[in-house]
């Protein structure tokens, strides 16, 4: 199998938003941080998957299967973490992994337990007592303990301070290389993304600007500062350019192209620098407005 899960040209229409024919591909053992503002879709993309909302049109598939035809036997081999995700305050830790363990022919008691220790749950506790921050941790020794070989984590860092970020982020990875599972998990906080990701796919407003290696994005952005303006011929490449330190920056996603339009070649003494996905994301989707206007 070439992909674990492949979106290929989705399109689902609500009155007022459109996921546009959205791609993306996750190989095997890859983490894929899907990043986008509120409202760009990401949460509708995760239920298209699962089958949860019905696409308008083009195809999923997971495990090579079609997401509607095996939708059953995709959600056995599947985690699924998200806000979401309705609980039964009334039962204990024990009480909900054992309900949850009997639709999973796969689910590993042992490793629950192990779960549950590394996260600190008691197993005596009543969900509806557990803060926003254990409820997550909740959900996703749940998702881990059938085994899933894919997990999708809808906004699994959603609500939680900087700490309780980090230490779930930090959990999240040690298990998930330990077991090397592919993982597609959204997030509006790209430093998340940068801590974990391999791949990284960017929606805005429905449509996706990148998708695919984290490195190769990163890679082909930079900043340019220039002491004086930029030549006309090279603007069109360049995203954000604006007065800075008496002089002008810009960012660009094409250097080669940069380069091309630049009349003799970019000079000695103009600074390149590397950029953050933060502001990558934000110049995709500044151009993606652009070229949708
Ligand atoms: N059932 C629905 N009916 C109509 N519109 C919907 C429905 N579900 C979602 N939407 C709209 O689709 C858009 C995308 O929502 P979605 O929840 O997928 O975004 P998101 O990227 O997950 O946002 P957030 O980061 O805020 O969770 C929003 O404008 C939302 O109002």
């Amino acid at each position: 199998m070439t992909s674990i899960l492949t979106i290929d040209g989705v399109t689902k229409r609500y009155a007022s938003f459109m996921l546009e024919k959205v791609s993306l591909t996750l190989p095997p053992g890859a983490i894929m941080g899907l990043i986008g503002p509120n409202g760009a879709g990401k949460s509708t993309l995760f239920k298209a998957i699962l089958n949860l909302v019905r696409i308008d049109t083009g195809s999923i598939t997971v495990f090579g299967l079609d997401h509607r035809r095996h939708e059953q036997a995709i959600k056995r081999r599947v985690g699924f973490v998200s806000e979401e995700i309705p609980f039964y305050d009334s039962l204990t830790v024990a009480e909900l992994s054992r309900f949850v363990s009997s639709y999973y022919p796969t689910w590993d008691d042992a490793l629950f337990a192990a779960l549950q220790k590394r996260f600190a749950l008691s197993a005596h506790k009543k969900v509806g007592d557990l803060s926003k921050g254990n409820r997550m941790k909740l959900s996703l020794c749940l998702a881990l303990a059938h085994r899933p070989e894919l997990l999708l984590l809808d906004e699994p860092t959603a609500g939680l301070d900087a700490v309780a970020r980090r230490e779930l982020l930090e959990e999240m990875l040690d298990v998930i290389q330990e077991e090397d599972r592919s993982v597609l998990f959204s997030s509006h906080i790209t430093a998340d993304v940068e801590r974990v990701a391999d791949y990284v796919t960017l929606i805005h407003q429905g449509r996706v600007c990148y998708t695919g290696l984290r490195d190769d994005l990163q890679g082909s952005w930079r900043r340019i500062l220039i002491s004086g303006d930029f030549p006309p011929e090279a603007r069109p490449h360049l995203v954000h350019v604006e007065p800075r330190f008496g002089g002008y920056a810009g960012v660009t996603g094409d250097m080669d192209a940069l380069r091309r339009s630049w009349p003799g070649g970019i000079p000695a003494g103009v600074a390149l620098e590397a950029i953050s996905l933060e502001e990558i994301l934000i110049a995709l989707a500044k151009q993606s407005s652009e070229q949708g206007a």
